[in-house]
């Protein structure tokens, strides 16, 4: 058993390159003319007048939470300093799918620290509660509602807020979203007080990429740091992308390890949550083994293990008939020793486990359903082949994920399809 204390480690602080911990940077050069849209949009809380509302939109880890965080500090603490009354109020409205909610969680970060929810009002009661609270804490205050896209298509709170005007209260609204159809939707009274600015947050490229986490890798890392060009002597270069034509040197990081991160995360959504994640699992494969060094290979490895993390989270969280799908493919792929396989054959599996099991079947329409799901969700794929004229299509299912993996994941022993999957298993 390995003894704490007695290691040695290539981290000089795994908080900064955790996604999941609250790092938050203090400089984002690659947002430089979103910071600048918001800088306009807010700079009138200096000027004794009404921020603007925005609206803020793009794919999921494109900086958008921290360019708002960085951007309403900076005010924040400038406000401090002027004596200047700004309040910046943060909810977030993952799981907040109605107006309802949204405002009861409103009221209690508007009430701030150790407030309750409150219970059992009315909405228009609630928005009444929000009112008085902005009321009582006046001047210019700033309303963060990140995951906006939450609340669906219930926008009472949207219509109402931004529509709100009351005496000494200069109250902006900003709105955050990654669902790009959400903003597309919203009613146009909506769409026109809620974004009086809109900003839209690209995703990054590889070379954004590599400079994100060579930063990271900085602050995170022992033994790496930006120098100068002049002064790269002997050091490994792993970054040329540093601020001010300073290039990253590293005693830990092999020259690829961070191109190859960025290049992964660029070619899938260019997510810099993702780059960042996979750069600390590398170094943690790296770190956990003992090793001095993080290299290409700990990158792969890295990859592999986030992916296949991803699909059996995926396939644990599936519902029962999605659950029997997967097996049914995996049954034949296992049972035949065959790769694709007929949606009549696997109907046929699905009404004999949904029989043996006690679960309802479904129709041959939404088991075809089902089906097209898992391949939409990249656990298995689709193949479709014409039987020639008049006489229709057929559609060929396969596993997307490894043998192993799909074999791995199927229900356990006590699980009520267990029985079907211990078939399975014994057969593999
Ligand atoms: N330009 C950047 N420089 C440094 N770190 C960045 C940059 N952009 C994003 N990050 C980091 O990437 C992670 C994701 O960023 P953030 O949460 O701001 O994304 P987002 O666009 O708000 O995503 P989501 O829509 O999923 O909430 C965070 O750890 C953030 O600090």
């Amino acid at each position: 058993m390995r003894e704490f204390g007695e290691e040695q480690t290539i981290f000089d602080d795994m908080d900064v390159l955790n996604p999941n911990k609250g790092y938050r940077p203090r400089e984002l050069p690659e947002r430089e003319m979103e910071l600048d849209e918001l800088h306009s949009a807010l700079r009138p809380a200096t000027l004794g007048s009404t921020p603007l509302n925005v609206f803020v939109y793009g794919p999921t880890g494109q900086g958008k939470t921290a360019a708002i965080n960085l951007k309403t500090h900076q005010l924040q603490s400038f406000a401090d300093d002027q004596g200047i009354d700004v309040t910046v109020v943060n909810v977030k409205c993952k799981g907040l799918d109605k107006s309802y909610h949204l405002l009861t969680h409103l009221v209690k970060e508007l009430r701030g620290p150790g407030a309750e929810l409150p219970k059992g009002h009315q909405k228009k009661a609630l928005f009444q509660m929000v009112t008085t609270e902005l009321r009582r804490i006046g001047g210019t205050i700033i309303v963060i509602l990140d995951e906006i896209d939450a609340i669906g298509d219930d926008d009472y709170v949207l219509y109402e807020l931004p529509r709100l005007e009351l005496d000494d209260v200069r109250l902006s609204i900003i709105g955050i979203t990654n669902d790009l159809q959400f903003r597309e939707n919203l009613n146009a009274d909506v769409r026109s007080s809620l974004g009086e600015d809109e900003i839209e947050f690209s995703p990054y490229n590889a070379n954004q990429l590599r400079a994100i986490l060579a930063r990271r890798a900085a602050k995170g890392l022992k033994n790496t740091e930006f120098v100068e060009r002049a002064a790269e002597n002997s050091r490994p270069t792993v970054s040329t992308n540093g601020i001010d034509g300073k290039v990253l040197v590293s005693d830990v990081l092999e020259p690829d390890v961070i191109p190859l991160a960025a290049a992964f995360a660029a070619a899938d959504s260019g997510d810099a949550r993702q780059a960042i994640k996979l750069l600390f699992r590398a170094c943690r494969l790296a770190d956990d083994a003992g090793e001095q060094s993080v290299t290409e290979q700990h990158v792969r490895d890295a990859r592999d293990y986030i992916e296949r993390r991803a699909v059996e989270r995926g396939i644990h969280s599936l519902p029962t008939h999605a659950k029997i799908a997967l097996m049914a493919v995996t049954y034949y792929t296992v049972r035949d020793d065959v790769t694709w396989i007929e949606t009549n054959k696997l109907y046929d599996y699905h009404k004999q486990i949904c029989a043996q099991y006690g679960v309802e079947s479904l129709s041959d329409r939404r088991y075809r359903e089902k089906l097209n799901n898992l391949s939409h969700s990249n656990i298995l794929k689709k193949k479709t082949t014409g039987r020639g004229q008049g006489k229709g299509v057929t559609n060929r299912y396969s596993l997307a994920v490894g043998i192993e993996t799909a074999i791995e994941n199927l229900p356990s022993s006590e699980d009520r399809l267990g029985g079907g999957a211990d078939v399975i298993r014994d057969m593999a």
